[in-house]
């Protein structure tokens, strides 16, 4: 299938990895072809991997699926989840782009309230090739943006911004639900488009969703961890919210940017709020505890890269947080094992030999 003559040329097309989890199937990435097939795909299978997935036809992708995962990072791979889709941070590790985005396999193409089809991806590009600013709040939200700027009052020395590290995008039809709500408002949908994006101020936190997500992985890739989730773990369905807590105080460590808002997708599965309940339930508890301690996380100005913040913080979850369970002994030790792995991966600047990566055989 050619694509319609309208695509313009897509922006940093070899700069961009798009990283996909999924334990179902790749249908969905038909109607993201004139947005997604010039970009280069990382599809992590979850679940049984003798099962074959069809990628669809046109696609440029590495597949990985959990023997992959195993034997390429061996005993390291404890830290990669299985059965949940947290295994997607497996995406980030062996990707050498600059840029990831990342989206679930329930997640289509919305359109715009002029009726237009909404390139989430290029929209997230744009995000992060503009700055941010966490500093001092414009009321008149993204002032880079055409037809806006900064209002009366907004400081001047403030109005370079800072570099944007993580663009978050948002959902209409099914939204980003908890199960106690999901169950209490089980036909509510999204229908309000609002346009805009916003830098998340700086020491406020957010619940970071990783349907619609996109990051500078240079930047802050080795905080973008999601966790020990899914099988054998006491918890699921808090993958993408540790990560955003973890990457947060990071980037507010490092002076660098979190914007919200555009773009939109479609989502289009409700998952069974039922399942999600006994997936999540724990984090609902745990979240009380955990907001406050990422709140009052500080981190030592010998912390320059997101590597260094991560281990600092691995040490404070050791020693903070295996009150509330020790689920995050074990999940301290994971942040520093996948810290390990990413090292492993990915050349330091020094070029200390990177590990070779080779995925599944294409199907
Ligand atoms: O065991 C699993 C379950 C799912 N996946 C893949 O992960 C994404 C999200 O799955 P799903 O759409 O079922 O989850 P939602 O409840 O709709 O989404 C929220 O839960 C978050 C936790 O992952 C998610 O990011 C949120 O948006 C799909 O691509 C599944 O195929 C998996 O790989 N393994
Ligand atoms: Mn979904």
């Amino acid at each position: 299938m050619s694509l319609p003559a309208t695509v313009v040329t897509p922006p940093l097309v070899d700069q961009v990895d798009i990283v996909i989890p999924t334990i179902r199937s790749l249908d969905f990435l038909e109607q993201w072809r004139p947005f997604f097939q010039p970009y280069h795909l990382i599809i992590i299978q979850d679940g049984d991997p003798s099962i074959k997935i069809r990628v669809p036809e046109g696609y440029n992708y590495e597949l990985y699926n959990r023997n992959d995962i195993e034997r390429i990072l061996g005993s390291k791979s404890c830290c990669v989840s299985f059965k949940d889709g947290a295994c997607r941070s497996f995406g980030f590790l062996v990707s050498k782009k600059k840029y990831i985005f990342t989206i679930d396999d329930d997640c289509f193409v919305a359109k715009d309230p002029s009726g237009q089809e909404i390139n989430a991806l290029a929209q997230h590009i744009r995000n992060l090739v503009t700055p941010s600013t966490p500093f001092f709040f414009n009321t008149l939200y993204d002032p880079y943006r055409e037809g806006a700027d900064f209002v009366r009052g907004y400081p001047f020395s403030l109005r370079e911004g800072v570099t944007t590290a993580i663009s978050h995008g948002l959902w209409l039809n099914v939204p980003d639900y908890d199960a106690p709500t999901q169950l209490v408002k089980p036909r509510e949908r999204n229908i309000r488009y609002v346009d805009a994006v916003m830098t998340i101020p700086k020491g406020t936190l957010f619940p970071m969703c990783a349907m619609n997500l996109a990051f500078d992985r240079e930047l802050i890739g080795p905080a973008m961890y999601f966790g020990l989730m899914g099988d054998g773990q006491p918890i699921g369905r808090y993958d993408d919210m540790w990560a955003g807590w973890c990457a947060k105080v990071t980037c507010d460590h490092l002076g660098l940017g979190v914007k919200t808002g555009l773009p939109y997708l479609s989502h289009s599965k409700a998952s069974n709020p039922f399942v999600n309940l006994r997936k999540e339930y724990k984090g609902l508890f745990w979240q009380e505890d955990l907001i406050p301690f990422f709140l009052n996380v500080t981190l030592p100005k010998e912390c320059t890269t997101a590597q260094k913040c991560y281990i600092e913080l691995s040490k404070l979850v050791k020693e903070k947080l295996v009150a509330i369970d020790p689920y995050f002994e074990k999940l301290s030790d994971a942040m520093v094992t996948w810290i390990d792995a990413w090292n492993e991966l990915n050349p330091s600047t020094d070029g200390t030999p990177t590990g070779k990566v080779q995925p599944s055989k294409p199907k």
